[in-house]
This record gives structure tokens, C-alpha cells and sequence, in this order.
């Protein structure tokens, strides 16, 4: 090939695609390309083949709080290894199933398992099963995760109320919104600048506060901030996240929530804190997922609670 063919033919692509796919897009791109709009409506309606009802509410089970789904009634499993096109969860306490049925009288779809970044998986496949969900018939998104606490004053078990959240991977531009922006994701046209400053519902908080409060569950609420992962935070990074104003650590939900926040989902979030960060240097103990896995299970009781009746309250406002 001539040199003046090959960069024609370049031109070409660079006009078609946009700067980056001379060099290689941002894999954010390419992945918002795979999962287009058509794509993800083919797998809803491979869903919708097997379970017809209508999810209200998506659930997304965190570390260890897969047992959510276990107290749902009239189930329908679909392993992710089922649905054509799904990414599966490899990490320690994710099972891979979408979990359809009732839960304290609402039909919701739970997801046994979430994808994270530090897997493999761009953060924009990370997040499409929201819009997967979106499309189902979903509302509202219930976030769960388990999180390491950077406030001084929590202790291992607490649960937070998530009031706002720091991207830290969209700051460093990686957003799963990177890409083409397909209006048709949500129920209006969604914006090529969606505003997240209020993505966590407050009305939904404050429904939640007096959830924990019949059940005398104390409850915190702060500020999450997620970052890449695998590795837990080095003592110097705990302390920046302090100064930052963040209450708790953790590797996912805030590309969900992006993505929930661009269809017009009303959210809501909760963090188990697993364990205390690193602050001194003489300290001896470290994060480990398999604690983290083990606090989370120890306390999804207290967490099932709170969302069981949460829920509850969504169908009760709606009679
Ligand atoms: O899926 P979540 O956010 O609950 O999982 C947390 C973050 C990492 O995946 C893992 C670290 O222990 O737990
Ligand atoms: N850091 C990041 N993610 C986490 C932690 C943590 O300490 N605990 C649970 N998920």
C-alpha cells in the first residue's frame, strides 16, 4: 500500500471515529460501541423471553451481600454465563446471577454480583447492566458495596448512607459515559452533561433514616470515593482521602450511579464498612477481602433489614 493510500485511508477513520481511532480509542468508547443501544435491547429482551414481569427496583448486591436475593420470593435465576453478551464476575463473594421476583411485595431484579474495574472490564461495561435493567422496567437503584472506613469515628460493621460520591477514575477521565452519547437511554433524551450532583435521592435518604431508625440501627452517612483497585490503599493515600472530607473507601457503584444518573434512575446507596484504613505506619493490621467478605456476611442480616423495608415503603407510597 502506498503511503499516500494508507493515509487516506487513516484520515478516513480519524473522520469517521474522531481523533483517538488512528491510535486506539479510549477503551470506554469502544466498549459504549459495543454495548449500543441496539445490543443492550437484545439482551433485555432475552430477559424478558424468561421472566415477562416487570422489575421496579434493581438491586446491586456488593461483596458478600449476595444473601439479598436469597430472600426474594417467586424467583427466577439467569446466570450471567446464560445471557448472550454478559460479562461474568470473577471476584471472591460475586456470584454471576440476575435474580428476578418479589421482594417485600415489589418486583425487583437483583444482581448476585457486580463488575469491577480492576477485573479487566472497562468502567463503562462495569455499568451497563443498569441500563440493561433500566430498560427492563427499573425506577429506582438500590447500590450496595462493602467499604473500607477513612472517618476515624466508624467502626468495622457500621453501615453508611451514601450522600455523595468522588469519582476518582471519571477525575483521571475514565467515565463510563466516554464515547458516544445515545440519547435513547432513559425514558426523555438523555444529555451529553448529565448532572450528578444530586444522583443519590434525598428523599430516598431520608426514608432510609427512618427505616434504620424503627429498627434502631444506627446508621452513618457520608461520602464514598471509589478507586481503581486491586490493591487497598497505601497509608499516605488513606490520609489525602481523609483530608478530602471522605468517609469511605471502596473499587465501585459511582460508575453505576453515573450511568443510573444519565437514564433518570431516583438512587440510593449503601456502604458496610468492613474494615478501618491504614492511617499510622506502625499499625499491623491490613485489609483483606477475605475479612472484608466476612464482615460482610456477619452483618447482611442488619443490611437485608434495612432493604427489605426500604423497599417496602416504595410500593406502600405508590398505594
Ligand atoms: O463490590 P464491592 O464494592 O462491594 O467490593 C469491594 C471492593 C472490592 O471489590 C473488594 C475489596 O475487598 O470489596
Ligand atoms: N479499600 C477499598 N475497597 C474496599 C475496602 C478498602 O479498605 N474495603 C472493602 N472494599
Amino acid at each position: 500500500m502506498s503511503n499516500n493510500t494508507q493515509s487516506k485511508k487513516e484520515s478516513a477513520l480519524i473522520a469517521e471515529n474522531g481523533p483517538w481511532a488512528a491510535v486506539g480509542e479510549h477503551p470506554n468508547a469502544i466498549t459504549n460501541r459495543f454495548y449500543t443501544y441496539e445490543r443492550v435491547q437484545e439482551i433485555v429482551a432475552f430477559i424478558q423471553n424468561i421472566v415477562p414481569a416487570k422489575p421496579e427496583v434493581a438491586i446491586i448486591c456488593g461483596s458478600g451481600l449476595g444473601g439479598l436475593a436469597e430472600l426474594v420470593v417467586d424467583k427466577v435465576v439467569i446466570p450471567y454465563a446464560d445471557i448472550p453478551n454478559f460479562p461474568r464476575s470473577t471476584v471472591a463473594g460475586h456470584r454471576s446471577n440476575l435474580v428476578f421476583g418479589i421482594l417485600n411485595g415489589i418486583s425487583v431484579v437483583c444482581m448476585q454480583g457486580r463488575f469491577h474495574p480492576y477485573e479487566g472490564y472497562t468502567t463503562a461495561a462495569c455499568a451497563f447492566p443498569v441500563r440493561v435493567m433500566q430498560m427492563l422496567g427499573a425506577h429506582t437503584l438500590i447500590v450496595t458495596c462493602a467499604a473500607g472506613g477513612v472517618n476515624k469515628s466508624y467502626r468495622v460493621g457500621d453501615i453508611m448512607l451514601i450522600k455523595d460520591h468522588i469519582n476518582f477514575p471519571s477525575m483521571a477521565g475514565n467515565n463510563p459515559l466516554i464515547g458516544h452519547n445515545d440519547e435513547r437511554f432513559g425514558k426523555k433524551i438523555r444529555p451529553r452533561f448529565p448532572p450528578v450532583g444530586h444522583a443519590y435521592d434525598r428523599q430516598y435518604a431520608s426514608q432510609m433514616k427512618q427505616v434504620a431508625a424503627k429498627h434502631n440501627i444506627e446508621l452513618r452517612e457520608g461520602v464514598y470515593c471509589a478507586l481503581g483497585g486491586p490493591c487497598y490503599e497505601t497509608i499516605a493515600e488513606i490520609n489525602l482521602l481523609r483530608v478530602l472530607g471522605i468517609d469511605a473507601v471502596g473499587m465501585s457503584i459511582v460508575h453505576e450511579v453515573t450511568l443510573g444518573a444519565h437514564c433518570g434512575l431516583r438512587m440510593l446507596g449503601l456502604a458496610l464498612i468492613t474494615n478501618k484504613c491504614l492511617f499510622e505506619y506502625d499499625s499491623t493490621i491490613e485489609a483483606v477481602h477475605e475479612d472484608v467478605i466476612r464482615i460482610s456476611e456477619l452483618k447482611a442480616n442488619e443490611l437485608q433489614q434495612l432493604i427489605l423495608d426500604f423497599v417496602g415503603g416504595i410500593k406502600t407510597n405508590k398505594t
